[in-house]
C-alpha cells in the first residue's frame, strides 16, 4: 500500500440514469506546472482551481523542499513565493513523489540545471516506472543520476553546476520528457531544443510563454520543435486552472453507456492536445455536445454534454490521436465494450508504463467481466458487445492506477452484475471527489470485503 492508508476495495452496481452536472476539479498536468514555475518565477503567483489531488499535493511538497513558500488559501487557491530560475536550495530530505510520474519527472528537469542533489523516490508503481528517458537528456546539461537498476528509482540526481543547453529529439511521444528538458533548459544558457515527432500536451510551452519566457513552437508534420531561450526572469503569474478533460472522461463516459442518462460537464479544457478522447466518442456516435465554447485563461473551454448512446459503433482509433488521449484508453475500452462491433486502438505502447501497464490490466479486466480483448505489445481491440451487454461481476486489481480503478467502477455502473476494485485508494491521487461526484449522478458504490 503506498497511497498512505489500508487498501479500499470498492464496488458499483448497476446504476439507474445518472443525471445532473458534474463538476469536475481542476487539470492534473496545468496543476503541476502552475507549481512548478510558480516556484521558479521572482515573487508571488496565485492560483485558482488547483487539483488538490495526492499527485499535485505532492509536488507542492517538493517546492517547499526546494525553498518556494506554497499556501494553501482556501479550496483550490494556493500561492507559491518562487526562489527564481537556479534559485532551487538543495532539499534536506528525500523528495517522494508518490505516485506521479509527471510529478517527479518535470522536478528533476526543473533541478537539473542548478549546482545541488537531490534524491527522489515514490511509490511501488512509481518505483518500477522508467526514468533513463529523462535522465539521458538531462546528462547533455551536464546533469548526473544514479539510480536502481534499469533506471528506477529511488534516484539521485547531481544538478550541474556549468548547465549547457541541450537539443534533442524524443524517442517517444511524452510531454513528460519535453517539460523535463523545457525546465532544464531554464537555467542553462543559450537556447534549449526539443522536437517531437507527435505533438504531447503542451501546458509547459504555454505556461511557459505566460511567465515570459521566450518559446518559439515551429510545426514539423504532425509534430513541433520548440525552443527555449535560457534563464529568463520568469514573472510570477495568475493562473485560473482549467477543469481536467481527463477527469472529466469518467463522468462523460458514464452517461454515455448508463440508461437514460444525460449529464452537463461544464467548464471543461479543450485544448486540441488533450481533447482526443472526445473526437473519438464523436466518431462511434456519441450522443457527445459542445456548448458555449470559449476562452479562458487562455485555452480552450467548453461545457460538455453527454447522454445515453446506445448506437455506438466501434471504430479504429487513428494512432495518430494517440497523445492527445494516452490517458483515455482504459475508459474508452470501457465505452468500446458497449458499442456494437470492433474497436482497435493501435500505437499506444506507452500504455504499458503508466502507473501499471494498462493494456494487460484493462484486458485482464474486461475479460472477467465477459468481454472479448485481444492484444499486441503496442495495441488492443476490444469486440463491443453491444445491444447484448456486458456480464460484469469481475472483481479487479487496480494495480496502484487510479484511472483502472475508476474505469472498472464505471463499467460496473452499466454492467449486469457490480465489478469490484480490490483498492479505490489511488483515485485520490488525481480525482479525490470522484465518489461523491458520481455518487451525486446517481451511481451507487459499495464498500466490498
Ligand atoms: O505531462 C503531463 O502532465 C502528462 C503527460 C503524459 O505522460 P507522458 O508524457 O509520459 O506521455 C500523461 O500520461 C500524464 O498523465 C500527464
Ligand atoms: C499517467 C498518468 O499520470 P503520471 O504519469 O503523472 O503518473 C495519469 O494520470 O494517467
Amino acid at each position: 500500500m503506498s497511497h498512505g492508508g489500508p487498501a479500499r476495495p470498492l464496488a458499483a452496481r448497476k446504476s439507474g440514469p445518472l443525471t445532473g452536472v458534474a463538476d469536475v476539479p481542476g487539470d492534473k498536468s496545468v496543476s503541476h506546472r502552475a507549481l512548478i514555475l510558480g516556484a521558479l518565477a521572482v515573487g508571488e503567483t496565485k492560483i485558482t482551481g488547483l487539483l488538490e489531488g495526492q499527485d499535485v499535493i505532492d509536488t507542492g511538497r517538493a517546492m517547499t523542499a526546494f525553498g518556494a513558500e506554497v499556501v494553501r488559501h482556501g479550496e483550490g487557491a494556493w500561492s507559491v513565493h518562487g526562489v527564481g530560475t537556479g534559485g532551487f536550495a538543495e532539499p534536506a530530505d528525500v523528495i517522494d513523489c508518490g505516485n506521479s510520474g509527471t510529478g517527479v519527472r518535470l522536478v528533476m528537469g526543473a533541478m537539473a540545471t542548478t549546482p545541488i542533489t537531490a534524491t527522489f523516490t515514490g511509490d511501488a508503481s512509481l518505483r518500477a516506472r522508467p526514468m533513463a528517458r529523462i535522465t539521458e537528456p538531462l546528462s547533455m546539461f551536464g546533469a548526473r543520476a544514479v539510480g536502481r537498476s534499469g533506471g528506477r528509482l529511488p534516484m539521485t540526481i547531481v544538478g550541474a553546476a556549468d548547465p549547457i543547453p541541450a537539443d534533442y529529439a524524443t524517442p517517444v511521444p511524452s510531454a513528460q520528457i519535453k517539460s523535463a528538458i523545457l525546465l532544464a533548459g531554464l537555467n542553462a544558457p543559450g537556447q534549449t531544443v526539443v522536437t517531437e515527432a507527435e505533438t504531447s500536451r503542451d501546458h509547459t510551452e504555454r505556461m511557459l510563454a505566460g511567465f515570459g519566457a521566450s518559446v518559439e513552437v515551429e510545426e514539423i508534420g504532425a509534430g513541433r520543435r520548440v525552443i527555449l531561450t535560457g534563464q529568463p526572469e520568469l514573472r510570477p503569474q495568475t493562473i485560473a486552472v482549467p477543469r481536467d478533460p481527463s477527469s472529466a472522461a469518467f463522468p462523460v463516459c458514464a452517461a454515455l453507456i448508463v440508461p437514460g442518462s444525460n449529464v452537463s460537464v461544464p467548464g471543461i479544457g479543450l485544448n486540441p492536445t488533450r481533447a482526443g478522447l472526445f473526437e473519438t466518442l464523436r466518431d462511434m456516435g456519441a450522443d457527445l455536445t459542445y456548448e458555449n465554447a470559449r476562452e479562458e485563461g487562455g485555452e480552450p473551454v467548453a461545457d460538455l454534454r453527454a447522454r445515453f448512446s446506445p448506437d455506438m459503433k466501434g471504430i479504429d482509433v487513428p494512432p495518430a490521436r494517440a497523445a492527445s488521449m494516452i490517458d483515455e484508453y482504459p475508459i474508452l475500452s470501457v465505452v468500446a465494450a458497449f458499442a456494437e462491433g470492433r474497436t482497435e486502438m493501435r500505437g499506444v505502447k506507452e500504455l504499458r508504463v503508466k502507473e501499471c501497464d494498462r493494456i494487460d490490466a484493462m484486458a485482464t479486466g474486461l475479460r472477467d467481466a465477459g468481454v472479448t480483448v485481444e492484444e499486441g505489445e503496442d495495441w488492443f481491440a476490444v469486440d463491443g458487445r453491444g445491444p447484448e451487454g456486458v456480464p460484469g461481476g469481475a472483481k479487479v486489481t487496480a494495480r496502484l492506477d487510479h484511472r483502472i480503478a475508476m474505469s472498472f467502477l464505471i463499467l460496473g455502473m452499466a454492467a449486469k452484475e457490480a465489478v469490484t476494485v480490490d483498492d479505490a485508494g489511488p483515485i485520490s491521487t488525481s480525482f479525490p471527489i470522484f465518489e461523491a461526484l458520481m455518487s451525486r449522478l446517481g451511481a451507487s458504490f459499495e464498500d466490498a470485503a
